[in-house]
């Protein structure tokens, strides 16, 4: 079985690069199916088991796309023939091939799309994707496990959306490019993300104003084409690094962070004791090996995002103190707590509350992620957990973060991934160092091979 190793102990230090985000380029690669003319070029794709995915699905609707993996760059060519349907295959894969079903409607007038599931953290119903496009005249019906959405024409139309869905929103901005008329959608998402998406459709010809507040105004146009585009920085990635950095007590350059997009992050780091400094090359996160417990809650943006709760909750059980996580946004994201007890954490669920008794000793033990923001909160508590730390389940993982493992061995951890058959002896502490060499001199080798062929 595929495994993290870590042992615990190293503090961080250096400077770490982060990707494109994940939540910005599968909303923008699936806007490439509204542009009827010209090519869409899309830079800083960060390459995550995800982004094949929803290529994948692209592929399936019969666009043309070349993914130049060492450049970060794909193409994508949507002027031909469209198919209306993405099957279970994809979508059961990952939720966020959802985000078809807007564009394929608005350019196609019919879209099927296998109706996705729920998954390890939260039911995830899609109610208001579809409000939003029955409300712009889409007919919507549900059998077999498929979505069928229809409309001779889309029809701009005053939406508000009950939740502030980030899918929601991308998929119903999405469908009212090219739709007849001005639609005002109300109470949407204001994540980073959906600024981004709103910059690509504009790019590609669309009349979308409000975006990163809450609330937006589409003028329908009559055709969208292609543009280019680099993908914002993953705030999540860089986020996830800010805890690593913090929690070992290191000293870490996030490069090219932006404070602005990580405010309700930096703000709990700051107040745990964490040292932030800001520059232009980025934000410098300096540890504090006595943190203070904090109370946090998650929220849509500019709220606490979901997304950093799994990784905050390791950074709580470390201050010294009780503290205080309330995941408002999922229904059940708390999975994670549960392998961190086999970690010796010790902590209190009641409802959608976890009350996080600090200091914790962790303790090395074989963990199992359930997502991949668990894969990454794991992998930081390993990062100073006494003795090793396996985690599983790196499916997960890949789903969100490039290149993890390496990124945290050029900072100073001692981390290496490796398969460790389940019978066979694990690695003894010779053989993980002498394994830990072999993976430090591929990462050289790598990052020169890297250089020379760009
Ligand atoms: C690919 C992507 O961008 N994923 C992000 C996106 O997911 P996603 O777009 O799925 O998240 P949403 O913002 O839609 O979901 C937030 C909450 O609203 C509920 N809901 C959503 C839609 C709907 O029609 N009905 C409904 O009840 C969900 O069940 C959940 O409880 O935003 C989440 C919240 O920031 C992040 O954790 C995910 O990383
Ligand atoms: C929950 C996440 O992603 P998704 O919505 O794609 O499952 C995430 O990125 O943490």
């Amino acid at each position: 079985m595929e495994k993290l190793i870590v042992r615990g102990g190293q503090a961080l230090n250096g400077t770490v690069e982060i990707e494109g985000a994940k939540n910005a380029v599968l909303p923008i690669l699936a806007a490439s199916i509204l542009a009827s003319e010209g090519q869409m070029t899309l830079d800083n794709v960060p390459i995550l088991s995800d982004v094949f995915t929803m290529n994948e699905v692209l592929n399936m609707l019969q666009l043309n796309l070349e993914f130049d993996q060492l450049r970060k760059t794909i193409v994508l060519d949507a002027t031909g023939e469209l198919s209306f349907e993405a099957p279970l295959e994809y979508v059961s894969k990952m939720r966020a091939s959802i985000v078809v079903l807007g564009p394929l409607l608005a350019r196609l007038g019919h879209a099927r799309v296998a109706m996705p599931g729920g998954c390890a953290i939260g039911t995830r119903p899609i109610d208001l994707h579809l409000k939003g496009f029955e409300a712009l005249g889409a007919t919507i019906e549900q059998h077999a496990g498929y979505i069928d959405a229809w409309a001779d024409k889309l029809v701009g139309s005053n939406i508000y959306l009950d939740f502030p869905s980030v899918g929601a929103t991308q998929n119903i901005m999405m469908a009212a490019t090219l739709a007849e008329g001005t639609t005002v959608i109300e109470n949407v998402a204001r994540e980073p993300e959906i600024v981004d998406l709103a910059n690509v459709l504009n790019k590609m010809g669309a009349k979308v104003v409000g975006a990163g507040t809450d609330t937006l105004r589409i003028e329908g146009v009559k055709s969208l084409h292609g543009c280019s585009h680099s993908i914002i920085q993953d705030r999540i990635e860089a986020g996830t690094f800010m805890v690593a950095a913090a929690i070992t007590g290191g000293n870490v350059l996030i490069k090219d962070a932006i404070k602005e997009h990580n405010k309700p992050l930096i703000s709990k780091l700051e107040e745990m004791g964490v040292t932030v400094v800001e520059n232009d090359a980025g934000v410098r996160i300096i540890g504090n090996q006595q943190l203070r417990p904090t109370s946090v809650k998650t929220l849509p943006h500019p709220g606490f995002p979901t997304d950093m709760q799994a990784q905050m909750t390791v950074l709580q059980l470390a201050a010294t103190g009780t503290s205080l996580m309330t995941e408002t946004v999922f229904e059940n994201r708390f999975m994670h707590l549960d392998e961190l007890r086999r970690m010796n954490a010790d902590f209190k669920i009641e409802g959608s509350s976890v009350l996080l008794y600090g200091p914790t000793e962790f303790n090395g033990a074989e963990v199992a992620a359930s997502d991949l923001r668990a894969a990454a909160a794991l992998a930081i508590a390993g990062l100073v957990a006494k003795g090793f730390t396996r985690v599983t389940n790196l499916k997960y993982l890949d789903r969100g973060y490039y290149h993890f493992q390496q990124k945290l061995r050029a900072l100073g951890a001692q981390i290496i991934r490796v398969t460790e058959p389940a019978n066979q002896e694990r690695l003894d502490a010779a053989s993980f160092a002498k394994e830990l060499a072999y993976q430090q001199e591929q990462d050289r080798v790598q990052s020169l091979a890297t250089m020379i062929k760009r």
